[in-house]
């Protein structure tokens, strides 16, 4: 009697999306500009490196309601957020609009995500980087930034032309400032645990806390001082490092492009500004073009091809299901015999 097999379901064969609350990407979006691009594009690079994690997009009430159907129908999850701002003050940012990005820090709130991996909108994934989810826990990952470029001039750091990434060039004159300061990530891209209690003492700190020229950056480096850890370069390649510190940089290594560089988003590139025209740069740009404008790496024609390579596997399996029920009770009919071991 041939073995009852079970036929196979396209049901059975579909992969089980892990949308739990374990783990996520995370963006966020301000505005109603072209930002949007930006975070459309991440959301195709990271299925094109085939993450396992959704990505979720924190949206400032400004954010219109097409901007968020279009993020929705790439797949994205999208969360509206508060602003939060900084206590009133004279600090001039290093760029005005840095005011919106202290609303990144209501991220810690979404703790339906026991980890979560924040990525800028101006960031692009071009390789698998879910292994990072492993982090052990308790740390806050990010990559070393650069102080090189002008918008550092107002720093110490930048008028004596020391770097954290080349701290041997230009020493640190200890003995006329004192400690030379503490490694400082970029926030373009970190590794955290959402928790309320964080969530409630981060905004509590920033209302009696100074703003400073790089905004929520300079404050997360100062909140998270004694348990940040970098992370390699590969991670977050800040686009200056290519000019800065081209000896730190082995660009086919790169993971993650974080086009923050003036000039450098790619939906608005022109190639008019300094160092926008290096090689280097327009390959990058390219790069990033290619993915945003790749129809197959769309949210529903991905699902569709999906759908379709799960069909045909359950009909191939249903097309072998008579054969291997033959082959069974066959096997079932005949004894095996083993080879007469050699005497
Ligand atoms: O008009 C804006 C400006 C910024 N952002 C978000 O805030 C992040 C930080 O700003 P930006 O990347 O421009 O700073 P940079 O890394 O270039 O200093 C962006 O990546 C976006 O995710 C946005 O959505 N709309
Ligand atoms: O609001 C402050 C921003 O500060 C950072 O951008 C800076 C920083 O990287 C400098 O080192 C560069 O020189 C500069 O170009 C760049 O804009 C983060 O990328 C961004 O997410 C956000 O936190
Ligand atoms: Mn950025």
């Amino acid at each position: 009697m041939a073995p009852e097999i079970v036929r196979v379901s396209e049901k059975m064969l579909k992969p089980r999306i892990v949308t739990s609350g374990e783990r996520a990407y995370v963006t966020f979006l301000a505005g109603n500009g072209d930002y949007v691009k930006g975070v459309g594009g991440l959301a195709k690079g990271l299925r094109k490196v085939k993450s396992a994690y959704p990505l979720v997009v924190a949206v400032l009430p400004d954010v219109p309601v097409e901007h968020r159907r279009i993020l929705e129908a790439q797949g994205c999850i999208v969360r509206e957020i508060e602003p939060v701002y900084p206590p009133e003050n004279q600090t001039q940012f290093a760029m005005a609009y840095y005011v919106i990005n202290y609303s990144k820090l209501r991220i810690w709130e979404f703790v339906e995500y026991k980890k979560m991996i924040y990525l800028d909108g101006d960031i692009q994934v071009y390789d698998n980087i879910d292994h990072l989810f492993d982090l052990p826990d308790g740390y806050f990952y990010a990559v070393m930034d650069c102080f090189c470029e002008k918008t550092w001039s107002h720093t110490p750091q930048y008028k004596i032309g020391y770097c954290q990434q080349c701290p041997d060039e230009v020493k640190w004159p200890t003995e006329e400032l004192g400690q030379p300061p503490s490694l400082y990530f970029n926030a373009g891209m970190f590794v955290f645990e959402p928790s309320l209690h964080i969530y409630d003492d981060l905004l509590k700190t920033l209302q009696i806390t100074p703003s400073t020229p790089f905004a929520e950056q300079d404050f997360l480096n100062m909140y998270f001082k004694e348990i940040y850890k970098p992370i390699p370069l590969v991670y977050n390649l800040v686009l200056a490092m290519l000019w800065r510190h081209p000896e730190n940089v082995e660009l086919d290594k790169v993971k993650v492009v974080h086009y923050c560089a003036a000039g450098s988003k790619p939906w608005r590139y022109t190639g008019k500004e300094e160092n926008m025209q290096r090689e280097d740069i327009k390959l990058l740009v390219k790069k990033w073009w290619d993915i945003y404008k790749d129809e197959s790496l769309d949210y529903k024609n991905a699902v569709a091809v999906n759908n379709q390579l799960i069909a045909d596997a359950a009909e191939a399996v249903n097309q072998l299901q008579p054969l291997i029920a033959a082959a069974m009770s066959q096997a079932g009919a005949v004894k095996y015999v083993t080879a007469p071991s050699a005497a």
